[in-house]
């Protein structure tokens, strides 16, 4: 296995002040990796560095060997980069339907591309709601929808940032549920969340950030034996 995402070394400020400080990781093709830590630790802005939006300051980032640091949003978007951002952020005023086929596309040349027809099969709640406006569904019909949508550009990487925030607890399994079947569609992913329980069956590898820095990386296995440190660096 290759590595598709590799940061090295990762720095990127907020103006002045320095939110991350060498950050390295890497996810492999095909490998559920997580970005865990406490809020505010450097999750999202890692997240942001990757998809150009808040660009880094030092260091590399790579797609499939290729520096995408100095790319602008548009372009590492089209070299197969989706995010699921916190807060959704689907179109309100689109339907359905409409905010699933507004950014589709083909970006990791695959052969059975995401449709419709798949998506709906994979959430049949949003087939029933296809006509509905965005700003029409409840807050978990939105994350599938923006799950689907990032899906629909066939993404060669996928990163949710909080995909299960702030939803009722059937609705999180349903995010769960689909995340393992899109694991074992092959699917590279890199999540931020706070379930632990959830992400060490689901998830390979794990990174856990505190003020910017990385403390810890390893497998699910080697997690799962360090409640040491879930306690220092996860606990609330
Ligand atoms: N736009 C911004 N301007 C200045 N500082 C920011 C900005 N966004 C985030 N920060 C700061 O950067 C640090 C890292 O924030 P970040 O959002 O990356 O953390 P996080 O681990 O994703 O936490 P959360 O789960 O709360 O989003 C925090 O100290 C935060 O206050």
């Amino acid at each position: 296995m290759s590595a598709l995402l590799e940061i090295e070394q990762l720095e990127t400020f907020y103006g002045p002040s320095q939110v991350l400080f060498g950050i390295s990781l890497q996810v492999e093709e095909g490998q559920v990796a997580t970005l865990l830590g406490r809020n505010g630790m450097g999750k999202t802005t890692t997240v942001r560095s990757i998809m150009g939006l808040t660009p880094a300051r030092r260091g590399r980032i790579r797609l499939a060997g290729r520096p995408i640091e100095a790319l602008a949003p548009e372009q590492i978007a089209a070299l197969g980069v989706a995010l699921v951002p916190e807060g959704r952020q689907i179109f309100p005023n689109l339907t359905v339907e409409e905010n699933l086929i507004a950014f589709a596309a083909n970006r990791n040349q695959s052969p059975e591309p995401w449709t419709l027809a798949r998506i709906w099969t994979l959430f049949p709640r949003l087939k029933e709601r296809r006509n509905n406006l965005g700003y029409q569904l409840s807050g978990g019909e939105q994350q599938m929808l923006a799950i689907g949508r990032a899906l629909m550009t066939n993404p060669r990487l996928l990163i949710l940032d909080e995909a299960t925030e702030g939803l009722a607890p059937l609705l999180r399994e349903e995010i769960w549920r689909v995340l393992r079947l899109l694991k074992e569609n092959g699917q590279t992913i890199l999540v931020i969340d706070k379930y632990l329980e959830r992400l060490l069956p689901l998830a390979d590898q794990h990174t856990i950030l505190e003020r910017g820095r990385v403390v810890w990386q390893g497998d699910s296995r080697a997690l799962a034996q360090r409640p040491e440190v879930w306690k220092q660096y996860l606990s609330v």
